[in-house]
């Protein structure tokens, strides 16, 4: 079928003939139905999506598809109400931020006007007063002009000249009629002039009189004004950008080098059919083009060559977005191409610098996209994941969400910065637990935090399984139960920058790395939100459990598909969700998965230090109000002392001292916990199988028996002799170091 089609002439030569030899049959009748089927097929022809074509270069083409099945789809009832409704009321009045914000936006630039022009009255008043003798002038001649009709003088001199002197006649007769009635009009109005202007001149001024010098002045200085010099100076200076055409998005989709795309060029797709509704503009921010690529052509292919696509559409590539509308189909395009460059223009202001709190319940202001609409996100229920290379924003977005948190008076912060540059101290003077660093002492903060958490959900699930089904409903917190402080189910959001220090640690890492994943699985219903953010999103960095559990994923710039998947989710990148393809000056800007139905790209709001700590001031007034001032903020200090004495072969010692010599694990990891509950209450077996690996303890097959059937088993357990050597091996060790 196919060769069929490419043997056939794409060219209509006899058509052609027929245009250059207009002469050949100009006398014949056009009959306009065939003209049109002629013309139909024309266009039928050049599209190859159609695809139904049986080419046969001696007969008419003849289509394959039945008639009925090429009719258009009738209307139909259930049609109807499959369709999609848009919604009533537009988006950004739906959103109170969103409508706040653009209100404000026009109430600013409203008051930018006056008072820009206001201060420049004076100036004004100047050049008004000094246009105004040209202005009378110009006024005065066009009265002439208009009373003596001298604007037909060029018709009745042609006229002479012609010595038509019937039409001459009549154009002078004309003048005659014109010229009468408009100078019985000119009389009375002469004399109001003139009248009014000697009543000016004698009467003492009065405010009327100046008022009507001044309004003659001004009328005359506009009328003076000169076309190329306008009276007023320009207050807002707009750039406005090029609009977007279907030739120009077709002509640079040609550029791309897609094979599926230069395929249906080639055979000769004009592209006119790739649009299925006119280029737009979208909210006031771009141009939004819908593509229907060639079929086989996927909108991924376009989304990988976004800086090939800019530079084809000689825009700045902060200005180019195109995005897969898998909801239609895979070859759909959304081509976004905004007026302002994304990564250049300067960041809106976040909603909640100066005012408002945060219910971590509802959804709180985050960035924007790039139609320039507010973007939000909703940090209950939900653990998070922020991932890029380095220094693309993912601090100052974990800062962001922190200080969302921060807004909410009721919530709990730990915030933990691993890097250990202080990005995160603005936040300390609310935070139940902060740390910045990574050395050992830093890290064992971390993971007595970690464990009290720990504590926490399991106190937290209990509280939840014992109220009762109306209070708790769906067995989760709700913003009423988050309220009573009687119940302590207040949001704790917990933010990790750096996490992969946490996981990659020698000795904490696996309980890091347990707790943490307890946390984004249960966590969510309890109350309990984790952020983590990386610059390595790979599996050692962000362990499974934890990426593949997360709801919310943020990723800025990463290099590969392996970094994107992993933050955003499996076979993202396949379709076409792709953090590949911002550039290294995308500062801010990523994908947001996990918020709405779809990944969306965002800005996030910019906050730098100083302002952070302007909005934590108030934070901080609000949870003085509220009572909630608590752990870190009221000064409470951590002892860190309980992990780092190393009393764990110490405690060993003591609860394998009587009795058997060998004991199976579970039955040791029973008695660290009633020894130490604080210390060891949720260790598993893995965890004190790693810690014992550090002492060079290794767990054995111990024969025993189980106390609740009775019955003798072998299973691991752990050697008194071997923790005892242990002891021995350290105490010479520290020994030998004290002596030396
Ligand atoms: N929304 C934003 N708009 C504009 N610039 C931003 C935005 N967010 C962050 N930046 C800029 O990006 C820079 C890097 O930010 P940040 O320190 O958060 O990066 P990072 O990814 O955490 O880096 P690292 O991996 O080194 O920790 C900042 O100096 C800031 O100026």
């Amino acid at each position: 079928m196919a060769s069929n089609d490419d043997d056939r002439d794409p060219v209509d030569w006899e058509r052609y003939e027929d245009e250059l030899n207009p002469d050949a049959d100009s006398a014949d009748v056009v009959d306009l139905d065939k003209e049109r089927q002629r013309r139909d097929q024309a266009d039928t022809d050049d599209e190859p999506r159609t695809g139904l074509l049986h080419g046969n270069p001696d007969t008419e083409t003849v289509l394959v598809d039945s008639v009925a099945a090429q009719r258009r789809p009738r209307f139909t009832l259930s049609g109807l109400r499959d369709a999609r409704r848009r919604p009533i009321v537009p988006g950004w009045l739906r959103s109170r931020a969103e409508a706040t914000g653009n209100a404000l936006w026009a109430l600013g630039l409203l008051g930018h006007t006056l008072a820009y022009h206001g201060i420049r009255l004076p100036k004004y008043g100047a050049k008004v007063a000094w246009r105004a003798p040209r202005g009378a002038v110009r006024m005065v001649r066009s009265y002439v002009w208009w009373l003596f009709d001298l604007e037909g003088v060029p018709y009745r001199q042609a006229t002479a000249r012609v010595e038509d002197a019937d039409m001459y006649l009549k154009l002078a007769r004309q003048r005659d009629r014109r010229v009468r009635w408009r100078g019985i009009v000119t009389v009375p109005v002469a004399l109001g002039l003139v009248l009014a202007a000697v009543w000016l001149a004698t009467t003492p001024a009065t405010v009327t009189g100046w008022a009507a010098i001044a309004a003659l002045v001004a009328l005359c200085g506009i009328v003076g004004t000169p076309a190329d010099k306008p009276l007023l100076d320009t207050a807002v200076v707009r750039t406005d950008a090029a609009p977007l055409t279907s030739d120009e998005v077709v002509r640079a989709l040609a550029t791309l080098r897609i094979v599926g795309i230069d395929r249906a060029i080639r055979a000769g797709d004009t592209g006119k059919r790739w649009f299925p509704a006119p280029i737009q503009r979208e909210n006031g921010a771009g141009w939004r083009a819908e593509v229907e690529l060639p079929r086989g052509v996927t909108a991924t292919e376009v989304v990988e060559k976004r800086e090939e696509l800019a530079s084809a559409l000689a825009r700045p590539l902060g200005c180019v977005w195109p995005e897969a509308n898998a909801e239609v189909h895979p070859g759909r395009l959304v081509l976004f191409v905004a007026d302002r460059d994304m990564s250049r223009a300067k960041p809106v202001p976040w909603p909640l610098l100066k005012t408002g709190l945060v219910d971590l319940f509802k959804p709180f202001p985050f960035g924007t996209d790039p139609r320039g609409r507010l973007v939000s996100l909703t940090l209950m229920f939900a653990s998070m994941i922020i991932g890029s290379i380095p220094r693309m924003g993912k601090t100052f977005t974990l800062r962001l969400a922190l200080l969302g948190a921060a807004l909410d008076p009721r919530a709990w912060l730990y915030a933990f910065d691993l890097k250990g540059t202080g990005d995160l101290s603005p936040l300390e003077s609310v935070c139940h637990r902060y740390r910045a660093g990574d050395d050992d002492d830093d890290i064992e903060y971390a993971i007595i935090a970690m464990r009290e958490l720990r504590t926490e959900l399991r106190r937290r699930t209990k509280v939840i399984r014992e109220l009762p089904r109306d209070l708790c409903p769906e067995n989760k917190v709700t913003p009423e139960l988050a309220s009573r402080k009687t119940l302590g189910l207040q949001p704790i959001v917990i933010g990790v920058d750096e996490c992969q220090v946490w996981f990659e640690h020698p000795v904490y890492g696996a309980e890091f790395e347990e707790i943490c994943t307890d946390l984004v699985k249960r966590g969510p219903a309890a109350g309990i939100v984790l952020i983590l953010a990386t610059q390595r999103p790979d599996a050692k960095s962000l362990p499974t459990g934890i990426s593949a559990n997360a709801v919310l994923r943020f990723c800025l710039k990463v290099m590969g598909h392996l970094e994107n998947d992993m933050v955003l989710g499996t076979s993202m990148h396949k379709t076409g969700v792709r953090a590949t393809m911002f550039s290294r000056r995308d500062r801010g800007i990523g994908y947001l998965a996990g918020e709405g139905d779809d990944p969306q790209i965002a800005r996030t709001a910019y906050i730098d230090g100083p302002t952070a700590e302007a909005i934590v001031t108030r934070a901080r007034a609000a949870r003085e109000r509220a009572g909630n001032l608590t752990g870190h903020a009221a000064g409470q200090t951590v002892d860190t002392l309980t992990v780092r004495r190393d009393t764990l072969i110490d405690d060993l010692a003591i609860v394998l001292g009587t009795g058997d010599a060998k004991v199976w694990t579970e039955t040791v990891l029973d008695r660290l916990a009633g020894l130490r509950p604080e210390v060891y209450a949720g260790l598993t077996r893995d965890q004190l199988t790693a810690a014992l690996k550090v002492h060079g303890i290794k767990t054995k097959q111990v024969w025993g028996t189980d106390p609740t059937t009775g019955e003798g088993a072998n299973r691991r357990g752990i050697d008194r002799a071997d923790i005892t050597a242990a002891i021995t091996k350290r105490d010479r060790d520290q020994g030998g170091r004290a002596a030396s």
